[in-house]
């Protein structure tokens, strides 16, 4: 499978009171990867939560991907996200199988990426790009060094950090695979405007392949 397209992330606080109506009206427009992404430590809350996304992920054909947590994704038969300090990308690995879609962070460092790849990443992760409102203390990453990696990897490259419909397509057009989005797709008014955002994201990919 191609790695490519939105990669929706979810985000416990912003979308409290309407998580299931707005993931699905992202699913709607077209995601290729969900991330659970929930820092709590509400383990039952997680599990019921990651359930009712793999549920509604597996109607629409979409990946679902778990942050941080390698036993959790092993449950449910999915795949893994993991920064910098979340374990072990091998272990990932042998817990999850050949298949499982992995992603490692690699903030602007082109080299964590070349080592994530040899460890066996699925795809590898840049940022952050924009100022963020959902991780705002996440360290920068420039389209010079995405452009650099795109030159030296063979793997799918996935961009996150305040990407919007307004500033992605030079991330797009410097080789971004993957566009990651919290706010730019889920801090809308409406389900309607999510679907609505979904889409737009899928063309702007389209229309620079
Ligand atoms: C697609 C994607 N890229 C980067 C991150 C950040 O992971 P990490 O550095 O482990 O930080 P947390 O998200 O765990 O706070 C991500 N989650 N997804
Ligand atoms: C979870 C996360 N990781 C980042 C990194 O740079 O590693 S930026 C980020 C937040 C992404 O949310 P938004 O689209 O709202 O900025
Ligand atoms: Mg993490």
């Amino acid at each position: 499978m191609k790695l490519r397209g939105l990669y929706a992330i979810t985000d416990s606080q912003l979308l409290a009171g309407k998580f299931l109506a707005y993931v699905e009206a992202a699913l709607d427009g077209g995601v290729t990867l969900l991330q659970y992404r929930d820092k709590s430590s509400d383990e039952a809350r997680r599990l019921r939560e990651a359930e009712k996304l793999y549920e509604l992920c597996s109607r629409y054909k979409t990946q679902l991907i778990i942050n941080d947590d390698a036993e959790l994704a092993a449950r449910l038969g999915v795949g893994v996200h993991l920064g910098q300090t979340d374990g072990p990308l091998t272990s990932a690995r042998a817990l999850l199988g050949a298949k499982a879609i992995i992603g490692a962070t690699c903030h602007s460092q082109i080299e964590l990426a070349e080592q994530a790849a040899k460890e066996g990443a699925s795809y590898v992760a840049f940022g952050r790009f924009f100022n963020s409102t959902t991780k705002p203390g996440a360290p920068a990453a420039t389209v010079d060094m995405l452009a650099q990696a795109r030159k030296r990897l063979h793997l799918p490259i996935c961009v996150i950090g305040g990407v919007t419909l307004e500033n992605a397509e030079p991330l797009v057009a410097h080789g971004a695979d993957l566009l990651a989005v919290v706010h730019g797709l889920f801090g809308a008014d409406s389900t309607q405007e999510v679907t609505r955002r979904a889409r737009a994201f899928n063309v702007l990919l389209k229309s620079s392949v």
